[in-house]
């Protein structure tokens, strides 16, 4: 955060500031994971935000696309300079999935680098899918930057369908190569982040056949472009896809081979091998392993989710506190905008869900070690519960902050249409994270597969794996008993998902007796089986959130216990309103506790109003990374955007050349 001096802080902030009632740090290091994780992020924020702050001459969005392509490349060099030779100093390879390295990015890149899927896929899926020789050979060069990896698996005619893919690597032993072929038109590789003109390696999801047969997807390192001239190779034939509603620094690219040849050792041989002669040997125990990198990037999604929401939050919170508009009282002042409740109806869901998503994304993170620490015993039990959760969690997570992000640009009304607010372009790149590393609906469908197996097995009395295990009590198929406590809450969420996902259980039991295929009935069902998983997944966030919020409280101090339930509260009842129909059929609530709830939710925004500003100062974002004038920490709103427009490169001259050209001629009837 950029303090400046007191003086220069907009009164009506500095007035909020003094209103806030809990210790402000104590919940940054509750949102950071610990206070060792802020301290950490700081030091990394100051080494790295110094040179951040004269990085760009001129305003990234008033460039053309080839300056802030060249512009993107420049500043990515600094600051993986920055990355490889301070910041990996400060926690090793760690640092690479640190909140503060995510941070410190977007002080560089109001888009997004060119590199970030060189970091973002390309080195962890060498992590996890090369053998350890492999590592040896690949990672120091990747990580001292002397290759630049892309992760090119969507191809022009499938993304979702990773089994339906049509790139061909196919094993010639003569030479102990494979042989990479596109076949067709839509087998072009596309979309892959870094790849259309800065990757010089790139890895491929290719089916792989040897002795003419096919073994499915697997994924190879493929050079594609000369080291030193960053000419393509003969036989590759890459380029930028075009211009994209955001990432349009993040240089996405396409990529054709046409019968390239690459070295045998070049498959990723971590889970499955192909020998000399080749013979195919299968080592990883379960089929899904070389989805790896998926469901890793998936699961640090959910964090992502939290920490651009709550950049937006922070942004709107901040501007609603210095902005004034309208006079509901006669001859009174104008209120601030943060006063009308239903501005923090609109806001204050916002910080909630940035603090669940952030709290379920640690926790998930745990579980995903955990995950990963059996695996390395060679145990994968756990491996299906790890897909179904981080699926829908990857899923709701980015639909709700990209829906709630618009929502805060809409909170600012028209200063918020403004790129230098920063709401805009924050859209644009979160929206993509609904579609990317596996669509919305997909993902809630692959979870919905888990759901109906679950609810299968807990009417047979199995036992269920943990996130499911509420499924059990809810076999009994009876309305559970409505109360608003928090308990009382999460178990009607609960018997909701639970009574969803029975009826999907039993609608395909209903089809496929009357003589329908399985498949059929399953398609039939999708639209509840997505409602399910929905349902499935709200429940399981509130309950991770709000026993997250207990366990990490448990010894902080009173006030900012009470404000962190009041949030959480805040969460539940936001999501019992917005879900009262499936209320009013798996629970008891009626009428009355309807009325109730609302009330009790209108207290709330009351009780949390005199500390909005003090909790979105807990995110503690440096006005480096919000890149924000409506959102700074000082509040100069105005001023910010008038300095702003004036730097525009339709203010440089009083008079346009258009004028003389189109205009005076028109005028003049000369045109
Ligand atoms: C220097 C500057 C740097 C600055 C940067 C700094 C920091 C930046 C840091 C962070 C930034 C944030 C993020 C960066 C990352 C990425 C950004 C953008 C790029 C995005 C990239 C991509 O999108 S890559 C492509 C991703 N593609 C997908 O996700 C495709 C989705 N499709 C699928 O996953 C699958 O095809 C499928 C799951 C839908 C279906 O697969 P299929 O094989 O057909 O399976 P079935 O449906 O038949 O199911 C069979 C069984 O398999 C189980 N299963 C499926 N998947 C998995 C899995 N992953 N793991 C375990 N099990 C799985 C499935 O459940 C079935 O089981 P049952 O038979 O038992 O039911
Ligand atoms: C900004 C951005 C960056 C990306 N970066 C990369 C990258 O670096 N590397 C890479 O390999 N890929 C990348 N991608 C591609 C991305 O992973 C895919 O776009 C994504 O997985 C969705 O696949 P698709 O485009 O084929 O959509 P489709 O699968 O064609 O989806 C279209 C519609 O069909 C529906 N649909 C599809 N299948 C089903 C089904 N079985 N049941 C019900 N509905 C279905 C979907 O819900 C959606 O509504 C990127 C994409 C974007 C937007």
């Amino acid at each position: 955060m950029t303090k400046g001096t007191q003086a220069d802080v907009n009164p009506d902030l500095k007035k909020e500031r003094l209103k806030c009632n809990f210790n402000i740090q104590e919940v940054t290091f509750i949102i950071d994971g610990g206070k060792d994780k802020t301290l950490q992020r700081k030091k990394i924020e100051d080494v790295a935000l110094n040179i951040a702050a004269s990085i760009d001459e001129v305003p990234e969005e008033c460039l053309n696309l080839k300056e802030r392509y060249d512009n993107a490349v420049r500043k990515s060099c600094v600051y993986s300079n920055i990355v490889k030779n301070e910041l990996l100093e400060i926690t090793g390879l760690e640092a690479l999935g640190s909140p503060g390295l995510r941070r410190t990015a977007d002080a560089f890149f109001k888009d997004v680098s060119p590199f970030m899927l060189h970091l973002g896929m390309f080195v962890p899926t060498i992590i996890g899918q090369c053998t350890p020789e492999q590592q040896a050979h690949w990672l120091p060069k990747a990580l001292e930057m002397q290759i630049i990896g892309a992760y090119a698996q969507t191809e022009l005619g499938h993304g979702t369908f990773i089994r339906g893919l049509e790139t061909t690597a196919t094993y010639d032993p003569a030479t102990e190569e494979f042989v990479l072929h596109s076949p067709t038109l839509t087998s072009t590789k596309w979309w892959a982040g870094g790849l259309g003109n800065t990757a010089n390696h790139c890895i491929v999801v290719a089916q792989l056949y040897t002795k003419g047969q096919c073994h499915g997807t697997h994924p190879f390192i493929v050079p594609i472009r000369d080291l030193d001239t960053h000419e393509p190779f003969p036989g590759v034939k890459v380029g930028d896809v075009g211009i994209r509603m955001g990432f349009n620094t993040a240089d996405n690219g396409f990529l054709r081979f046409n019968q390239y040849r690459i070295p045998r050792e070049n498959m990723m041989m971590k889970n499955a091998k192909v020998m000399k002669d080749g013979t195919y040997v299968k080592v990883a125990r379960h089929e899904k392993l070389t989805y790896g990198t998926m469901v890793f990037v998936r699961v640090t999604l959910v964090m992502e989710a939290a920490f651009n929401l709550a950049k937006a939050a922070t942004i709107a919170v901040r501007y609603s506190a210095v902005r004034r508009q309208s006079q509901p009282k006669p001859g009174e002042p104008e209120p601030q905008i943060l006063d009308y409740p239903t501005q923090q109806h609109k806001l204050f869901i916002c910080i909630a869900t940035a603090h669940a998503l952030q709290l379920t994304g640690l926790w998930l993170w745990r579980t995903f070690e955990a995950v990963l620490a059996d695996m390395r015993k060679g145990d994968t039990d756990s491996l299906p519960e790890l897909h179904a959760l981080s699926s829908c969690l990857k899923a709701v997570s980015t639909s709700d902050s990209a829906a709630l992000i618009e929502q805060c640009r809409f909170a600012c009304g028209g200063h918020g249409y403004m790129l230098s607010s920063n709401l805009p372009l924050l859209y644009s790149f979160v929206t993509a994270t609904r579609t990317y590393e596996g669509d919305y609906t997909v993902l809630l469908l692959q979870t919905a597969r888990f759901l109906v197996k679950a609810w299968e097995q807990a009417e047979s009395g199995k036992v269920l794996t943990p996130t499911v295990a509420y499924l059990a009590c809810a076999a009994a198929k009876e309305k559970v008993v409505w109360s608003d406590s928090v308990d009382g809450m999460i178990r009607s969420f609960q018997a909701v998902a639970a009574g969803k996902i029975a009826a999907c259980a039993e609608n395909i039991k209903r089809l496929t007796k009357t003589g329908t295929s399985l498949e059929d009935a399953w398609q039939l069902s999708t639209v509840r089986l997505v409602a399910a998983s929905e349902a499935h997944c709200r429940a399981m966030i509130c309950q991770a959130y709000w026993h997250e919020v207990t366990r990490l409280t448990a010894s902080c101090s009173a006030s900012v216990k009470i404000v962190m339930e009041q949030l959480a509260t805040l969460y539940l009842v936001y999501w019992a309103l917005e879900t009262t129909g499936d209320l009013l059929r798996y629970s008891t609530i009626c009428e009355s506790e309807l009325n109730k709830l609302q009330l009790k939710y209108e207290e709330l925004l009351a009780l949390i109003r005199p500390n909005a500003v003090g909790l979105v100062d807990a995110f503690d974002f440096r006005d480096e990374i919000l890149h924000s004038t409506l959102g700074a920490y000082d509040g100069r709103v105005y001023e910010r955007l008038m300095e702003e427009a004036l730097k525009s490169p339709l203010n440089e001259t009083s008079v346009q050349s258009s004028f003389h050209k189109y205009i005076r001629p028109l005028a003049k009837g000369k045109l």
